[in-house]
């Protein structure tokens, strides 16, 4: 192809992997950090984007996946979007970004694709990540891959337990502040003191108790990132300073003269709808407009059910009970509680659960009370009755189990009541990871 050789340089430039590709999917040309990134050989002229990413014969938006050739094609217009890829690392998320290049008769030859990984998510269960697999989550994941990127002041909100301190550090993990601290200013309960005291330091002799100098949090901050956690909770006198200090970065200690400078990236985050605030005159409108550079909406798990197994067992493989799995019967009650704590309560729950199964199958009997008669989970079993069918397996691990609880005699008879041979009975046993008790 014409112009090859000038696309390939460019692209052996760009320090992400990257490549070159036309209206068909193909690629011509690719720089050596795309190489290292997949484990599927590309064949310049051939192999297509999707057959290296995806490992698939069609393109991405065959898939549910919004596909940004597509977009940057209508357009003409650079385009993004969060993909889930096969990479070397196993499956990744990454935030493609997608331009279209003209050539010399000004019409779109082709597409530059720059790939960059998003290393704080994962589809999986992974350590100090982000999990998540739904459309939601990943439309989460794209906005704070944008923010991530500039400088601009980023609001955080949504239901309490959503993940708003996780979304504000991977903010923060993912911007170029990345090696400077993430200080977080809890704002409920804050007085007016403390606030001052807490957020600008003090100096010695300020007031009494204050023996020595201390420095506040904004100035701990300096070249990082400040999360103020529930900004709605500040009260209206102390809106006023933390105005003045956003619009100035300056600042003056308690009992200090001199005047101060910290330069911070403000994220802030709300589990209350601070427009309705505003309206309500009970938060300061051009302090909203201050720290709402950039809002993000925080999906609550109700809106991303899909996401409750993944979360159910990453939590149970952080957990003491890492051998443990919940049986698909305990997984689709949980899914269908609408979790008004949302991913907090979801931990707190698959704590408990683990603790009470006495087998290494977590039965739909081991949830506690609040998921077992809760009246919405309760109104969706009866809805689901025709739409989830539970397989039988489920079924019979929970029968056995609750058998294996309570039977007192010997395996033999068991096995004649049950209408299988003692071999069945030891091999479901086995299978289910249950025992029965010792007879006495
Ligand atoms: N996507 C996620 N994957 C795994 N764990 C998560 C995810 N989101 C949140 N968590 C976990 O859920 C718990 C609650 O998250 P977090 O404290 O960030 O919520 P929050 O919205 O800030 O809560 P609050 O409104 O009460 O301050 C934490 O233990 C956090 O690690």
């Amino acid at each position: 192809m014409k112009n090859t050789t000038v696309v390939q340089s460019m692209i052996n430039a760009i320090d992400k992997p990257a490549i070159f590709i036309t209206p068909d999917y193909v690629i011509h040309a690719v720089n050596k950090a795309y190489l290292e990134t997949y484990d599927t050989e590309v064949t310049l002229g051939q192999s297509r984007c999707h057959q290296i990413s995806h490992h698939s014969n069609e393109p991405c938006d065959k898939h549910g996946e919004q596909c940004p050739l597509q977009q940057c094609q209508n357009t003409a217009r650079a385009a993004n979007a969060v993909h889930i890829h096969n990479t070397t690392d196993g499956k990744s998320y990454c935030d493609i970004l997608m331009k279209p290049i003209k050539g010399d008769n000004g019409k779109i030859m082709g597409f530059l694709e720059i790939l960059d990984a998003i290393d704080y998510a994962s589809t999986e269960s992974k350590k100090d990540t982000m999990i998540g697999q739904s459309a939601p989550f990943k439309q989460m994941l794209n906005k704070i891959n944008r923010a991530s990127q500039s400088n601009i002041a980023v609001l955080l909100q949504g239901e309490t337990g959503a993940g708003k301190e996780l979304v504000a550090k991977a903010v923060h993990a993912a911007s170029n502040r990345k090696e400077k601290p993430f200080v977080v200013i809890e704002c409920t309960g804050l007085n007016e003191s403390l606030f001052e005291s807490e957020l600008f330091g003090y100096e010695k002799g300020a007031f009494t108790g204050a023996t020595t100098t201390k420095k506040g949090l904004i100035e701990i901050a300096h070249g990082g990132t400040v999360f103020f956690d529930e900004i709605g909770d500040i009260p209206m006198n102390m809106q006023v300073k933390l105005l003045r200090l956003l619009e100035t970065q300056c600042y003056r200690a308690v009992g200090g003269l001199k005047q101060k400078r910290s330069d911070f990236r403000l994220v802030s985050a709300s589990h209350k709808n601070l427009l309705d605030l505003v309206e309500k005159g009970e938060f300061r409108r051009d302090l909203y407009y201050r720290i709402a550079g950039f809002p993000i909406y925080l999906p609550s798990l109700r809106e991303r059910q899909e996401d409750i197994p993944v979360l159910a067992n990453h939590f149970i493989r952080l957990s003491e009970y890492k051998h443990k799995k919940f049986s698909n019967n305990a997984l689709t009650l949980l899914s269908q509680y609408p979790f008004p704590g949302n991913i907090r309560e979801l931990k707190n729950i698959i704590e408990q659960s683990a603790l009470i199964a006495n087998e290494d199958i977590i039965h739909r009997s081991d949830l506690p009370e609040s998921i077992t008669h809760s009246k919405t989970t309760t109104v969706n079993q009866a809805q689901a009755v025709d739409t989830a069918v539970i397989s039988l397996d489920d079924v019979e691990a929970e029968y056995l189990s609750k058998v294996c609880q309570q039977y007192q005699g010997s395996p033999a008879e068991l096995a004649i009541m049950l209408n299988v041979s003692v071999r069945t009975l030891y091999r479901k046993l086995q299978r289910y990871g249950l025992k029965l008790p010792v007879a006495n």
